[in-house]
């Protein structure tokens, strides 16, 4: 366990506390410590489920989505894309249908209340306790909003580190039919990502809980990259 926490360790962000638990970084001990500690706030539902959650950042076109697939498929988790409900929620012409449309085209973030009761509504419904939530939080206000209603902090945050000009070309070889898959919007959905991801990345790198993966390279040669944070956490339960 020593030393699976150890070699991790060298992926954490920062290390003002570099390990979370002196005998093993992700021990069932400190999980559950987690979940009972941060569910003391508004979320019932996190009262009642002992819910692993791993928050997945990084900036457009970076492979969040790309990894995410490839954690569901090895590690059995259920991934919920925040872009992806909201385009679910456009495309379910509701009520906040056009307000959602015209954010997502002029590369803004939507108001946190609506994705995160996106995310509750997911939550809740599945059967599973272990969600990757893929491109949330954007920002400090997106954060501190899941926190107040869902009631928990995430156990782990991936954050994918990739070039802006590697992100511009995937994006623009991405050919999904997206309507923020051009290049005047992701110049403007680069310009947010910067300017609101560093106090986030912040505070989850002081909490000891980031972890930072190089996103140049394969899609397969990236997973290994991240295998290992999965694979020290199923060890643990
Ligand atoms: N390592 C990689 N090398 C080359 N292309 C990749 C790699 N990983 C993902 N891609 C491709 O890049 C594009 C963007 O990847 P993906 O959709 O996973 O990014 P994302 O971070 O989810 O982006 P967004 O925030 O815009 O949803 C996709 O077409 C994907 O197939
Ligand atoms: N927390 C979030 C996540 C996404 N959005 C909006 C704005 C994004 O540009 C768009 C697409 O998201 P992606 O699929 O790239 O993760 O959805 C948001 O406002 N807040
Ligand atoms: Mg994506």
């Amino acid at each position: 366990m020593w030393r699976r926490a150890a070699s991790l360790s060298s992926l954490i962000f920062s290390s003002s506390q570099p390990l979370r638990d002196q005998q093993g970084a992700y021990s069932l001990k400190a999980w559950k410590f987690f979940c009972a500690d941060s569910s003391k706030g508004a979320g019932y539902f996190s009262k009642e489920k002992n819910l692993f959650i791993t928050f997945v950042l990084g900036g457009p076109g970076s492979g969040k989505g790309t990894q995410c697939a490839k954690i569901v498929e090895n590690f059995g988790y259920t991934h919920l894309s925040a872009g992806e409900l909201l385009r679910r929620e456009i495309a379910s012409n509701s009520e906040d249908g056009a307000m959602l449309l015209d954010t997502i085209k002029e590369g803004k973030i939507v108001p946190s209340e609506v994705t995160v009761k996106l995310i509750q509504k997911e939550m809740e419904s599945c059967g599973n306790c272990k969600f990757l939530i893929d491109g949330f939080p954007r920002n400090e206000e997106n954060r501190i909003a899941f926190e107040q209603i869902i009631g928990a902090e995430p156990n782990n945050v991936l954050f994918f580190d990739c070039p802006e000009e590697e992100m511009i070309k995937r994006v623009l070889s991405r050919n999904e039919g997206r309507v923020d898959d051009n290049i005047d919007t992701i110049r403007k959905r680069l310009k947010v990502f910067a300017a609101s991801h560093h106090p986030v990345i912040e505070h989850y790198s002081k909490k000891g809980k980031l972890y930072k993966i190089d996103a140049i390279g394969t899609e397969d040669e990236i997973f290994e990259r991240v295998r290992p944070v999965f694979a020290a956490c199923e060890g643990a339960q």
